[in-house]
């Protein structure tokens, strides 16, 4: 479903951030990426979903060679792929159903298939009950919700999570982490970038980890790392 093959990412002035990175990601697996902060975490989520392109090497996405993808077929890369961030990234003045919606309308879905999957998304993440709140009075754990909500209302083949519970506290961010089970165990392909060793311990899925842009350890039912 995602796969690297020798990947090389350089920003301008900086030094490398990923080097010659070979990982091949199968559906429906769950994977954590993990690093110290700078290992090229963030960079290895962004050359999926073209927001940053390898300058060598090949990013494979859904069969697709996505460095070699023509600008206008990017928009349908990304319906693939539904992106969970550290700070949720919701539109402030919009309630969470129009934030749920958005999703949906942006991708022309027709008015009607909006109308039923918002509400039934939102039960799934538990929020059915908050439809005309705002994102400023929901608790953080809430916002998320919503966040996995608008990523995971297309039904995308994969969900890529870039700390998504680096700013919750454990309970919260316990609930979080059995929703994206939950939408794992549907078969979408999970990928989450995170810091926390409990989660990563407690979950026992395949570790990828990278130490300054090189993957030095990928390991199935893996922990977080010797000495975290
Ligand atoms: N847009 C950018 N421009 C220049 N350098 C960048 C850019 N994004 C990342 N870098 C550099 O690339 C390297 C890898 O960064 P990246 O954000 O991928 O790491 P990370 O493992 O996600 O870090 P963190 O855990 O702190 O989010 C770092 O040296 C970083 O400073």
């Amino acid at each position: 479903m995602i796969r690297l093959e020798h990947v090389t990412k350089a920003y301008k002035g900086t030094t490398v951030a990923l080097r010659d990175v070979s990982v091949d990601i199968q559906k429906g697996e769950f994977v954590f990426l993990v690093g110290p902060s700078g290992s090229g975490k963030s960079t290895f989520l962004r050359l999926v979903t073209k927001e940053e392109v390898a300058d060598g090497g090949q990013v494979w996405v859904a069969g697709k060679e996505v460095g070699s993808l023509s600008p206008f077929k990017v928009p349908y890369l990304r319906r693939n792929i539904g992106c969970v961030f550290q700070d949720f990234r919701l539109l402030p003045t919009k309630t969470v159903y129009e934030n749920v919606a958005f999703a949906l309308e942006v991708i022309g879905r027709p008015r009607q298939v909006v109308k039923t999957q918002v509400p039934q998304i939102l039960d799934l993440v538990g929020l059915g009950k908050k439809l005309r709140s705002l994102p400023g009075e929901l608790s953080g754990g809430e916002q998320q919700r919503v966040a996995i909500a608008r990523a995971f209302v297309n039904r995308p083949l994969i969900l890529l999570a870039d700390e998504p519970t680096g700013n919750l506290d454990p309970s919260t961010t316990a609930g979080i982490m059995r929703l994206l089970d939950r939408i794992n165990k549907t078969g979408t392909t999970v990928v989450m970038a995170t810091h926390d060793n409990t989660i990563v311990d407690s979950m026992r899925r395949r570790v990828i980890e990278l130490d300054r842009g090189t993957v030095i350890r990928d390991q199935e039912r893996g922990i977080y790392g010797v000495g975290a």
